[in-house]
């Protein structure tokens, strides 16, 4: 038995692009629809379903008739703009025989990045499905470049749970679950059916790039359980092949891996700057800060500050590395790069006299300080 499903009121699943389009054949409309089913029910019993779907990419390298993914970013971009219509025909077509709507929700990482943006993505997501809509959501990749890319949807799958704080992600794939190692590679591998999400075993377990149309393979799913326990959630990472997956599960089943959160849930904001996945600057700490901001969860003051790396204004979030260069928190700065460059080393008492103005004490208020 695994309740968690069972219990969930808001669930994320994720379909992979293997999956959604039959290992780049084409879209799998027989799949989409028995999933679309499935999801219907899970409303029916009262739960609120989010659907992150990839296969954009793979989708319309099949209707434009190329042979393989191409290497270009912007044919790569096409492709998705030709595939994403094929997607949305296609799950709103499934939803709408059990008398359910569908949105796109196309989401880059900017959205999630920028606090007003990411605000205003939680209230439509919320809003959607309070409607009764399945949002179907995907990376916008037409305009995002390789630089600030998801780049795998395991992570936007997690970002979105943590997003509308849902109970649990589920990620379909074309294996029963995660293995000990790669089973394409290892037969000797077994399924693990339950674990602790962030054991870094898991990641080591997870090694390998996937399939040719998948983008993460294992490693990226371990990551986004990984994540998505940040706000509490579980995730199910399960065989999306596997007749009534979705409605098993939510009966109770135990089908797949589990990845349970042991983690305390961090606060919403906290969260948020956890998830930040490129950050605009870098300041190294002494020990001293160090000690202060992991052992007694004390904010970051100026004078405890050695280094200043990268370009970054009041309000953005900054990484918090140690004089051993380890990433230790990540946190809101109350002064952009130029003014923070200027007041390191300096006692409190100091900073009016060398800015003209104080914002704040702290270089980063503890309130806006998660450890890593
Ligand atoms: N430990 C593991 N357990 C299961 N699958 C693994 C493992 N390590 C690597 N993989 C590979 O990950 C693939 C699934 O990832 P991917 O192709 O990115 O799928 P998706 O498109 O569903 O995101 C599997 O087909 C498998 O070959
Ligand atoms: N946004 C991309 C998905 C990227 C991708 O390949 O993700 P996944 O198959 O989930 O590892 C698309 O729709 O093609």
């Amino acid at each position: 038995m695994n309740s968690i499903v069972q219990s969930a009121q808001r669930i994320v699943v994720k379909v992979g692009s293997s999956l959604v389009t039959n290992e780049g054949r084409g879209l799998d409309h027989t799949a989409l629809t028995r999933w679309a089913a499935e999801i219907a029910e899970l409303t029916r019993l009262g739960k609120a379903v989010a659907l992150v779907s990839s296969g954009a990419v793979a989708e319309g390298v099949a209707r434009l008739g190329w042979k393989e993914k191409p290497k270009a970013v912007h044919e790569k971009q096409a492709a998705a703009a030709v595939g994403q219509m094929g997607l949305c025909q296609a799950y709103e077509t499934a939803f709408r025989q059990h008398g359910l709507k569908t949105a796109q929700v196309l989401l880059t990482h900017e959205d999630m990045s920028d606090r007003t943006r990411y605000l205003n993505a939680r209230s439509t997501l919320l809003t959607l499905l309070s409607l009764g809509v399945i949002p179907i959501i995907n990376e916008n990749d037409t305009v995002v470049t390789a630089e600030i890319r998801f780049g795998d949807n395991d992570t936007l799958g997690a970002l979105v749970t943590n997003l509308i704080e849902g109970d649990v992600l589920v990620i379909l794939t074309d294996q029963q679950g995660l293995y000990t190692a790669d089973p394409r590679r290892d037969p000797a591998a077994t399924l693990i059916q339950q674990a602790v999400a962030g054991t870094p075993e898991l990641e080591a377990m997870a090694g390998g790039a996937g399939s040719s149309v998948g983008t993460g393979g294992m490693y990226t799913k371990v990551i986004a359980a990984k994540r998505a326990a940040r706000s509490g959630a579980a995730t199910v990472i399960a065989c999306g092949r596997e007749p009534q997956v979705l409605t098993r599960l939510a009966a109770g089943e135990a089908i797949g891996t589990e990845l349970v959160a042991q983690t305390t849930p961090l606060a919403a904001k906290k969260q948020w700057i956890a998830d930040h996945l490129q950050l605009r600057g870098r300041v190294t700490v002494d020990d001293g800060a160090r000690r202060a901001m992991v052992e007694r969860g004390s904010s970051l003051l100026p004078i405890g500050v050695v280094a200043v790396e990268g370009e970054f204004h009041r309000g953005e979030v900054v990484s918090c590395m140690d004089v051993e260069g380890r990433e230790i928190a990540r946190g809101l700065v109350n002064y952009g790069a130029i003014e923070a460059r200027r007041i390191v080393r300096l006692p409190t008492g100091q900073i009016e006299a060398v800015l003209g103005y104080v914002d704040e004490a702290e270089l980063i208020h503890r309130d806006n300080l998660v450890l890593v």
